[in-house]
């Protein structure tokens, strides 16, 4: 064991951290978690990000987790001139080589190593075009109204909302479904795995939730009788079953000779669909197909309505922002005519205000790359004025950018703490929305979660003011510390999430 924790220690060339019986990345870590606020003997779990987010970093901005009995040392930094040297276009790092993901759903787009990753972004990218956008607008304002309407809102004048979480998740289903998949179900009618008492929505939330031991834990684990793994199991299989018949069901609508012809729209199911067809130049196998769908719903799902359930935590929270926000909407819209996609610009608030949501609780909270070959970091002091550090990686090293480090980093965001959307009024800083990532692996649906959102809160905030009831004497900051608590899993999530919403016309 000190041999293994030497070894690990010299790895990362002695930099500080926690030192730990299980690598957060393993199952007994995951399962196992203890004291995070000792540095020796503890086993910190996925959540120390979260938990040790205004202490981890000390002097540098860079700091490492090397456990002693299972796993392999890990290196995290949390700041952003580093990220050109770990994730920009020539960097010495790649995607994991090994990634238990792929065994589970299958190769895709967000686990591919470089050279493969090429061919699954050359596929899917046409799938995000101003066109899609446009449906997105579209189909997000109808969703809405649906939801309104379903919800039995329409001629209320308060609604409670106790977990405003479920909304915003199955809101983000419904959109991605629609624009990505083609596949639309209303509001009042959840999609169901087919033979299954679980809604597609839940099941997602359950693989999510359960991601890394489904990867983690052997298979026989899942024959024992304890609820927890048995509900994992259930969820993934339901969610394999429902996307195999969705496959099914596609191919037999539009058939082979369709897709030669090209008369497939290019929404992303159709693309992958393309991919596999015999005649496709740009081929993807069958399990990259699974692969694929399973990954883009993830990707697309979880974290829009993660990050939107906050936003709207916040809105409540800051009245005055809200206000602002609220003022802008009705002065691009003053006759009371319905946003446009043309519209999107012009609600520069409501962006400065998801973009600060997402800064204080970002849905993904690393960008995990591994060293390919032994390397030199350059990580800047901490301390003003302080030296730079050159840190050396040795090949195979597992590093990843601390998105929740650099966002709440005092050097990038001073009062990093501190809630102020107008820290994002110069457009240049856009570029320090770490959310979502950086590189050639930047986020592909980025504008596609921001169309929707900005369409989603100018609909929403133009018809109801929204509140959160704070305890007797409770500052906003206080009632973020109670109730903004977060849980580091496949993303990030927080609550859940009560809020408050009084009709405004
Ligand atoms: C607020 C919402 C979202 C956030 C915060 C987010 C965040 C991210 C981040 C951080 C990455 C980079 C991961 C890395 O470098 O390791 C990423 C990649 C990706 N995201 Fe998103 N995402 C969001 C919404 C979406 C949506 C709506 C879609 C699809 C409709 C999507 C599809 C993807 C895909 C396909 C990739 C892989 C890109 C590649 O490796 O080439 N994301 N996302």
């Amino acid at each position: 064991r000190i041999r293994k924790l030497l070894s690990g220690i010299k790895a990362v060339d002695n930099t500080p951290g926690l030192r730990c019986a299980f690598s957060p990345r393993s199952v007994l870590g995951q399962l196992f978690r203890t004291r995070i606020n000792t540095s020796f003997f503890c086993n910190p779990g996925t959540d120390f990000l979260w938990l040790l987010r205004r202490s981890l970093y000390k002097e540098t901005d860079i700091v490492s987790v090397v456990p002693y009995i299972m796993g392999k040392p890990l290196v995290y930094v949390s700041a952003m001139e580093a990220l050109p040297q770990i994730t920009g276009f020539s960097s010495p790092f790649d995607k994991q080589s090994w990634n238990l993901a792929d065994n589970i759903v299958g190769e895709n787009i967000v686990t591919a190593q470089k050279e493969k990753w090429k061919r699954h972004r050359k596929i899917l990218s046409p799938a995000f075009s101003q066109k899609t956008y446009e449906s997105v607008w579209d189909e997000t304002r109808g969703i809405y109204r649906d939801m309104v309407a379903s919800e039995g809102w329409g001629n209320k004048s308060a609604v409670f909302i106790p977990v405003i979480n479920d909304l915003t998740a199955k809101f983000s289903l419904a959109v991605l479904s629609t624009c990505a998949f083609g596949i639309r179900f209303p509001w009042s009618a959840p999609m169901y795995a087919k033979g299954e008492q679980l809604t597609v929505q839940e099941c997602f939330h359950i693989s999510v939730k359960g991601a890394p031991i489904r990867a983690l834990a052997p298979s026989w684990a899942f024959t024992l009788p304890l609820e927890k793994l048995r509900n994992i199991d259930v969820a993934f299989k339901s969610i394999f079953g429902f996307i195999e018949a969705q496959i099914a069901h596609r191919r037999a609508t539009f058939g082979h000779e369709a897709c030669e012809g090209g008369l497939r729209p290019k929404e992303a199911f159709n693309l992958i669909l393309n991919a596999n067809e015999e005649s496709a130049k740009v081929k993807f196998q069958d399990s990259e197909v699974v692969g694929n769908t399973f990954t883009i719903f993830v990707a697309g799902y979880e974290t829009v309505g993660r990050v939107l359930a906050a936003t709207f935590c916040l809105l409540g929270l800051y009245q005055e922002e809200q206000e602002r926000v609220y003022q802008e909407i009705m002065t691009v819209l003053p006759d009371g005519r319905d946003p446009t996609v043309n519209d999107f610009e012009s609600f520069a608030q409501v962006q400065r205000f998801f973009f600060e949501s997402m800064r204080l609780y970002p849905p993904a909270v690393q960008l995990v790359r591994e060293a390919t070959e032994d390397v030199v970091l350059n990580i800047p002091s901490r301390i003003p004025g302080g030296l730079a550090q050159n840190v050396a990686i040795k090949k195979g090293t597992v590093t990843s950018i601390d998105i929740l480090g650099i966002n709440y980093n005092p050097r990038h965001f001073p009062e990093p703490e501190s809630f102020k959307p107008s820290r994002w009024e110069n457009p240049a800083v856009t570029d320090m929305v770490m959310g979502f990532g950086y590189g050639p692996r930047l986020c592909l649906g980025r504008k596609f979660a921001l169309v929707e959102v900005i369409c989603f809160l100018v609909m929403f905030l133009r018809d109801w003011k929204i509140e959160v009831d704070l305890e007797e004497g409770e500052t906003r900051e206080d009632w973020r510390e109670r109730m903004m608590t977060g849980k580091i899993e496949l993303t990030f999530s927080i609550g859940p999430l009560p809020i408050r919403l009084t009709r405004r016309i």
